[in-house]
């Protein structure tokens, strides 16, 4: 059956000016490693430049004094971890639990490396978290041995792969998963009715299944370590906003293109970093997702 294309961009609820940090969601990030504190402390960052109540890091205890250092708007929480500096699973379990009460969106992978360890912390996350989830970078690489675990999905649950990873999580090559995007993508999203897919790079594509969005923001400026991470964050944030999986990651690819494009105005795309992206993000939904909601707000009232 054919792909039903959607093209307008959803719009983020109006904040009430009673709002309070606990109406605008609490996400649990499950990121970072060995080498990789940055992963974690973008995501974490990115959760809250795109409207995120609260956000906690959970990262391998050797790398939270770092990215606790990055930015001090979100909370961090050390997890017991082995001789390479990664997550132990067993015995970061019970912090996990107990975060994983207070969120409304977990997201899981950036920067965490490859272990078996790793692996059952995405079993976790996948039958017992029990909240909406992102799934990123090694958590994608994590479930792409054991695959299955996408069927067993029971919450609203958005997949972030670029290509490499889309690969490995389906079997099939790089080339072959880039030259037929859509149909691939949207068979995978279609395995399980929870699962939204976002296939990254250029005209980064969402999918249900049955819809699919081809994001018109971005550039090949984004085309440098950490854009990804970014997103992540992007992604868990718009689901503790409460959109739908579908709307949620629409919303965040086209947000995050958009500050690309405003880093790539200031700063030209050679020299754009992930971090130029983070810090665009404000001005991206300031400018680019708020106004538009304003402006058509005021459509509906003429
Ligand atoms: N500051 C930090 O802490 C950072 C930490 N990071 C963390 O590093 C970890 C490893 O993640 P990663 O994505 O770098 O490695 P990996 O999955 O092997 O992917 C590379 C392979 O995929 C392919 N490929 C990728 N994109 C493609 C495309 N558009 N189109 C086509 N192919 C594409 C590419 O194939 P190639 O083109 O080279 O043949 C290559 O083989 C992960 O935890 C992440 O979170 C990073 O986020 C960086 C910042
Ligand atoms: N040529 C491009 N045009 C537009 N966006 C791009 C381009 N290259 C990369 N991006 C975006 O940058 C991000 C890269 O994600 P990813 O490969 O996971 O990076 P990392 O793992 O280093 O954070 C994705 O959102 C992707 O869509
Ligand atoms: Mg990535």
């Amino acid at each position: 059956m054919a792909l039903k294309r959607v093209e307008s961009i959803p719009r983020l609820l109006k904040r009430s000016p009673d709002g309070h940090k606990g109406n605008y969601g609490s996400i649990l990030i499950i990121a970072g490693g060995r080498g990789m504190a940055g992963a974690a402390a973008l995501c974490g960052a990115s959760a809250l430049r795109s409207g995120s109540g609260l956000v906690r890091v959970a990262c391998p205890a050797e790398v939270q004094p770092t990215v606790a250092s990055f930015e001090p708007s979100y909370m961090t929480y050390p997890l017991p971890c082995d001789g390479e500096g990664l997550v132990d699973f067993a015995a970061s379990r019970p912090v996990l639990e107990k975060l994983v009460q207070k969120a409304d969106v977990v997201a899981v992978g950036p920067g965490l490396g490859e272990s078996d360890d790793v692996l059952e912390l995405v079993r976790w996350a996948v039958e017992s978290a029990g909240k909406p989830l992102v799934l990123d970078a090694d958590a994608l690489n994590a479930l792409a041995k054991d695959v299955g675990l996408v069927d067993r999905l029971e919450t609203p649950t958005v997949v972030t792969p670029h290509p490499g990873e889309f690969a490995r999580l389906t079997g099939m090559t790089t080339k072959l998963a880039k030259a037929e995007r859509e149909p691939r993508s949207a068979a995978f999203a279609a395995r399980n009715a929870n699962l939204v897919v976002v296939l990254k790079g250029g005209g980064t594509l969402v999918t249900d299944g049955d819809r699919v969005y081809v994001n018109t923001t971005g550039n090949p400026g984004m085309a440098t370590g950490g854009a990804g991470d970014v997103l992540t964050g992007v992604v868990a944030a718009m689901l503790g906003q409460k959109l739908a999986a579908f709307e949620a990651a629409q919303l965040a690819v086209y947000a995050h293109g958009l500050a690309g494009d405003i880093a790539r105005d200031d700063s030209g795309e050679v020299g754009l970093i992930a971090g130029d992206i983070a810090d665009a993000l404000p001005d991206a939904f300031h400018h680019g997702v708020r106004e538009q909601e304003i402006d058509e707000e005021e459509d509906d009232v003429e």
